[in-house]
């Protein structure tokens, strides 16, 4: 076990004697904007972290000022602002347009865009060519990209010219056509395959890895085999770090979401409420009032 791992490890004192919680990344003071650097210095500390997605200037202000140090701006924008039934549709221009907005938004946060399904399965040279575009069109910090093995020859050449990665592996929802929506890394065989495409993704030189839908014991034997932090999606507690679809965590997403999610607040009450008020006081002629109106 590597030393980092081992520091990992003691995850019962994240506040020891040594440690300086004005460095921390979640409820730190730093204002500058966080890097890879403070991403592995904070796990090695033993500090758990969240990440939340976001789309747009104005979400991504609202989590930069709650201190969220990681955004993801996730092809999930394919299912909640885009409307399509899965992320498969999802393309550069769109990953392009929302991380930018998401860049502008945040003066803290490390931002990372996914790349889209189709922007590097041909080969590591399109993956280059598309995160390229991320990193100097939109501004991101990183990029991610799923797949363990299969993805790893794409990590390692982004790694290489400067371009940080973060990997997903476990449920990969761009391979649904594939895959369906089920648990990964159930039984013995599926389980080994798993810690093979952890290993594959922090032998690339990924610096992080979601891993989605796996059961908690196994991601938190992933967690302890790993020196890079873990991004746990229903993949229980164990985790280094946790990220949610933000608009599950707030109940803005229509229909029906994921069970691992946990909702926070009902947005979408609060939206439909305002809006009710708005459309009966236009009705019944009370707004606009005389403070609205210019003579
Ligand atoms: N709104 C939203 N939230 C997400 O978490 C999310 C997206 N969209 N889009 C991209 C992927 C797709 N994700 C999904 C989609 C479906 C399930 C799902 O149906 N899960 C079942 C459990 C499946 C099982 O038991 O094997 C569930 O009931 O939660 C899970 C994650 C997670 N991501
Ligand atoms: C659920 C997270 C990990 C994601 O990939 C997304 O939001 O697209
Ligand atoms: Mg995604």
């Amino acid at each position: 076990m590597s030393l980092q791992a081992a520091q990992k490890q003691n995850q019962s004192s994240p506040a020891g004697p040594s440690s300086d919680s004005s460095k921390a990344l979640y409820g730190g003071k730093s204002t500058r904007r966080i890097t890879v650097h403070d991403i592995a210095a904070a796990t090695e500390r033993g500090e758990k972290w969240p990440m939340l997605t976001a789309y747009d200037a104005m979400t991504a202000s609202v989590f930069d000022e709650a201190g969220i140090p990681v955004m993801l701006v996730g092809d999930s924008m394919g299912n909640v602002h885009l409307g399509y039934e899965t992320t498969v549709p999802v393309t550069m221009d769109e990953i392009a347009m929302l991380s930018a907005a998401v860049v502008r938004g945040t003066k803290r946060a490390m931002v990372v865009a996914d790349l889209p399904f189709g922007s590097y399965q041909e080969g590591p040279v399109q993956a280059l060519r598309n995160a390229t575009r991320l990193i100097k069109e939109s501004g991101v910090g990183a990029v991610k990209l799923e797949g363990g093995e299969r993805s790893h020859e794409q990590i390692r050449l982004l790694v290489e010219a400067g371009i940080p990665v973060m990997a997903h592996i476990g449920l990969t929802p761009q391979s649904v056509n594939a895959m369906g929506y089920r648990v990964q890394g159930r039984g013995e065989e599926a389980a080994q395959q798993l810690l093979r495409d952890a290993k594959a993704v922090q032998d690339a030189g990924a610096f992080a890895v979601v891993l989605e839908l796996v059961p908690a014991e196994l991601a938190a034997e992933v967690t302890r085999t790993l020196h890079i932090p873990t991004v746990g999606i229903g993949a229980g507690a164990g985790t280094d770090a946790q990220v949610l679809v933000y608009t599950d965590m707030v109940g803005l997403t229509g229909g029906k979401v994921p069970r691992f999610t946990k909702q926070y607040a009902d947005l979408r009450k609060v939206l439909g409420d305002a809006a009710k008020e708005f459309a009966d006081e236009v009705v019944g002629g009370t707004f606009p009032a005389a403070e609205h109106t210019f003579h």
